[in-house]
């Protein structure tokens, strides 16, 4: 599915009613979310047993089973019934709250793993490091795919109200990337000021290359967007504390935003003193982090922390290639750090980029390397880890 295609069904309704376009949305995603679920679920039996046997794991593995175990009862049923299609939706309802603490919960795994039985650190070898690094950006992103059908579906015909009235579903047909932007500044700027006592400001300047008069939109999901800058303001400006110390002056963040025929690319530049060159191939690697873990360090409850999971970076990254687009980081030591998120311009040109599961997939989990996406735009990426 390509954002223009979400919108184009969004759009139809008025054309061609709600009720009509609520049965097709069914008869889709009845087939559509299960072959998603069973595929995640394949790859997690292809996970290390050293992780599926983590209790955490075991939860999130019944989580998709029981999800997909009731959608498949779907399969032939009478979509003329009304009633039918609105246990359905109501049904989406319940599965995407039964998801909602899927990352968490991973990671959970992912930690008892490493943890071991008596909670002392046990070596994980690379080649199960490198199967969950695999598996958990694929298993992320089928969840963020999975969460974009059920929320457009769930905000068109459950009821659900939109974020803003101009949205179809979560997207927002005229997204102001400025403004997106500048939000997330002042949400982490606000946790920033909670946790440093001090901030730095935001330095903007927009291009736009296609009328220079206009302002920069596309459409998008915000939620998404936000997401992505949040996390890299929280980077930057961590970084820049830390480095400032008490200092009055902080040097700003400074963001450049870009759009023309083809991309948008939104750079954000701190002078925190950027990340050795040995760090930089960890840093897309999940649970890494250079600040101490938010339950090690016994942060105050009322204090929400800066940084420590190690999820901001491989998330965020996941949010931006979801619709094609990207995040890299480019960074200099001893003087600050880049982040540069592309978007598509072009709604058609966003399509969805997805984990496929074929048997060349099941190769990685036995340690030789393959890319596996519906895409090979990110495979060189992907085969170099
Ligand atoms: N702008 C930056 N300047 C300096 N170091 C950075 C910057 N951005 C990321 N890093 C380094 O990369 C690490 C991983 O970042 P990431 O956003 O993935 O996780 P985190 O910020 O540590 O934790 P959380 O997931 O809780 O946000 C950080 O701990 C930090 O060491």
């Amino acid at each position: 599915m390509s954002i223009q295609a979400f919108l184009d069904f969004g759009k139809s309704l008025q054309r061609n009613g709600k009720t009509f376009c609520e049965k097709a949305s069914c008869n889709f995603l009845r087939k559509e979310l299960p072959v998603r679920l069973a595929n995640i679920i394949k790859e997690i039996h292809l996970l290390p047993e050293s992780l599926i046997c983590q209790p955490s794991t075991q939860i999130v593995q019944g989580w998709y089973e029981k999800s997909f175990a009731e959608l498949i009862t779907y399969e032939q049923a009478d979509l003329t019934n009304d009633a039918i299609v609105s246990r359905f939706t109501q049904d989406l309802i319940k599965i995407r709250n039964r998801h909602n603490l899927v990352v968490e919960t991973m990671a959970q795994g992912v930690v008892e793993l490493s943890r071991g039985s008596e909670d002392k650190r046990i070596m994980v070898d690379s080649v199960t490091r490198d199967s969950i690094q695999y598996f958990l950006d694929r298993f992320y992103m089928m969840r963020i795919s999975i969460r974009m059908l059920i929320n457009q579906h769930t905000i068109l015909f459950g009821g659900e109200l939109p974020f803003s009235a101009g949205h179809v579903g979560t997207i927002d047909p005229e997204c102001d990337i400025q403004l997106v932007v500048e939000d997330a500044f002042a949400s982490a700027r606000s946790l920033c000021e909670n946790f440093y006592e001090q901030s730095p400001e935001l330095k903007m300047t927009c291009i736009n290359t296609v009328n220079r008069e206009e302002p920069l939109k596309i459409v998008y999901v915000p939620s998404h967007l936000f997401h992505i800058s949040f996390e890299l303001f929280k980077n930057a400006m961590r970084a820049t504390c830390e480095k400032g110390g008490a200092s009055l002056s902080l040097p700003p963040i400074e963001v450049v935003i870009v759009k023309t025929t083809e991309d948008v690319a939104i750079k954000m530049s701190d002078q925190g003193g950027g990340i050795p060159q040995r760090n930089m191939p960890q840093l897309f690697e999940y649970m890494f982090s250079t600040a101490p873990s938010p339950v090690d360090a016994g942060t105050s409850v009322n204090v929400v922390p800066m940084a420590g999971y190690g999820y901001g970076l491989p998330l965020s990254r996941l949010y931006a290639r979801y619709f094609h687009g990207d995040l890299q980081v480019y960074s200099i030591h001893g003087f600050g750090t880049d982040a540069v998120i592309y978007l598509k311009t072009l709604s058609e040109s966003a399509s969805e980029f997805l984990p496929v599961f074929n048997k060349s997939v099941m190769k990685q989990y036995s340690s030789t390397r393959t890319h596996g996406w519906s895409s090979s735009k990110f495979s060189h990426l992907v085969e170099w880890g």
